[in-house]
């Protein structure tokens, strides 16, 4: 904001002084909720330096290279400094309004910390909301968490339908959100907390009971040691949104199928043996526990247009790591920190209490973040495609859903590509997996590179 000294300018001036006088001031109105601010108060100086100096260049800002990439996103340098030719200025249509560009030196901040040896804080998540839903293989909880790492809507589906039988015994801990079953704030309604969730056993127009929250002074899950040992550790699957494969159908990839294979293998009823060779104890079956972490990470992390435009690649001889490569990502983009948070949330795997979890995947990479993040693995659980399963098998099923694939259409009878899919696009692409993905899963069915 610049002070004039002539007399043209001495409205603007004096208007000018007065704003500056109105944002430093110590009455200026704070937001009654309002986060607080991470950098210091407005500076007067600061903002008289920052108003007279051309390019709007804050303190916020000064690790970073600003020049005139003249408007044209198109031109080789456009982001990037280091390649900007003056000369690109001459090309472009002197109708386009230059616009200002600047490109970080900076690498994102949590790589910065790292390399500093500071640990980085982890991902915080809050569950939403919860709510039942019945699938073909029964009730799930679906939960949908908000977290600090991207603004997407991540969900889990818990299987736990113990939590909906008020009177059952207590053989396993209800798998409930530690987030969700806060209290949020001092004005919250009890309905405010069930319509979010927060309510124990099931809803109905007669019955809605609030869940109490965990005694602040305990941040953690109880300890598993407190749980008798044969009950298996819940099984989880981190699972990656797919669009085409889930939604409508797409027989290029098995995600449809491996979403409902992962509902059907988590909600099956356990049968627990009896604690001792010799106890007298019979044994007890305990309705399936577990979770799918859904995490929107589309097309690997590449996100559906760019799996849209792999897909052509793909179609064109390149296997689906070539095609990402070629489209200028990498080969798999995911991440699984918020997934981690979730778990935790859930009191599962967490370090600091609840369960240890088994996981289902054929992905090494999945396994490896998991073990990054502290999350406790007892087993991995392949996950054999249901052409597969079927090949090995030699049965052959039909439309009228007979045979071993037969079956496998009739799980999935309410999702679209959560029967058993397959085809040659979908081999190509399971092989892909195998043989340059490193994916633990023995391969059917020719196992030679060059049928990719
Ligand atoms: N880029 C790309 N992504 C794909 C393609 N087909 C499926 N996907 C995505 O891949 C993700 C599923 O990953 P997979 O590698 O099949 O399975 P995974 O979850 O890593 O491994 P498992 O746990 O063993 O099943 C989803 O996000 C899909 O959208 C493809 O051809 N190209």
């Amino acid at each position: 904001m610049p002070f004039h000294h002539d007399v043209d300018s001495l409205s603007a001036g004096m208007s000018d002084l007065a704003l500056l006088d109105f944002l430093t001031s110590p009455d200026l109105p704070v937001a009654k909720h309002g986060i607080k601010r991470r950098d210091a108060e407005l500076d007067p100086l600061m903002l008289a330096a920052v108003y007279s100096s051309g390019p709007q260049v804050t303190r916020n800002h000064y690790a970073h290279d600003f020049f005139p990439a003249v408007g044209d996103p198109q031109a080789e340098g456009a982001y990037d400094w280091t390649k900007w030719q003056p000369e690109n200025s001459k090309t472009v249509d002197s109708q386009r309004r230059p616009r200002l560009k600047y490109v970080s030196r900076q690498e994102p901040r949590s790589q910065r910390l790292r390399k500093q040896g500071l640990e980085v804080a982890h991902e915080k998540v809050r569950c939403m909301a919860r709510t039942r839903v019945p699938t073909p293989h029964g009730p799930v909880f679906l939960h949908l968490y908000h977290n600090n790492r991207d603004n997407k809507e991540h969900l889990a589906i818990v299987v736990d339908p113990a939590q909906f039988e008020a009177n059952s015994p207590n053989h396993a801990p209800a798998i409930r959100s530690r987030s969700l079953d806060a209290v949020w704030n001092e004005n919250e309604t009890e309905m405010d907390r069930i319509t979010r969730g927060a309510y124990v056993g099931r809803l109905s127009s007669t019955s809605q009971h609030a869940s109490s929250p965990s005694p602040p002074s305990s941040q953690s899950h109880p300890p598993t040691r407190s749980l008798p040992n044969n009950i298996p550790s819940p099984l989880i699957r981190l699972h990656s949104e797919c669009f085409t494969g889930e939604t409508i159908g797409s027989m290029r990839c098995d995600c449809g199928e491996q979403l409902d294979e992962a509902i059907r293998q988590i909600s099956q009823p356990i049968t627990l043996p009896a604690l001792s060779p010799s106890s007298l104890t019979p044994t007890t079956t305990i309705p399936g526990r577990g979770a799918v972490i859904y995490l929107r990470q589309e097309g690997r992390g590449i996100g559906l247009l760019s799996k849209i435009r792999a897909y052509n690649l793909q179609d064109m001889g390149h296997d689906t790591v070539t095609a990402n490569l070629m489209l200028g990502h990498k080969a798999d983009e995911r991440g699984y920190e918020v997934a981690a948070a979730i778990l935790r949330d859930l009191g599962l795997g967490g370090k600091e209490g609840g369960e240890s979890v088994r996981v289902l995947t054929n992905n090494p990479d999945k396994m490896d973040a998991l073990k990054k993040e502290g999350i406790r693995v007892v087993e991995r659980v392949p996950m054999v495609p249901r052409s597969w399963q079927c090949r090995q098998h030699d049965v052959v099923g039909n439309e009228q859903g007979e045979g071993k694939s037969g079956e496998a259409r009739k799980a999935g009878a309410t999702m679209i590509g959560g029967g058993s899919v397959y085809g040659e696009d979908l081999d190509k692409y399971l092989r892909t997996k195998v043989l340059r993905m490193g994916h633990m899963l023995p391969l059917v069915g020719g196992s030679e590179e060059n049928d990719l």
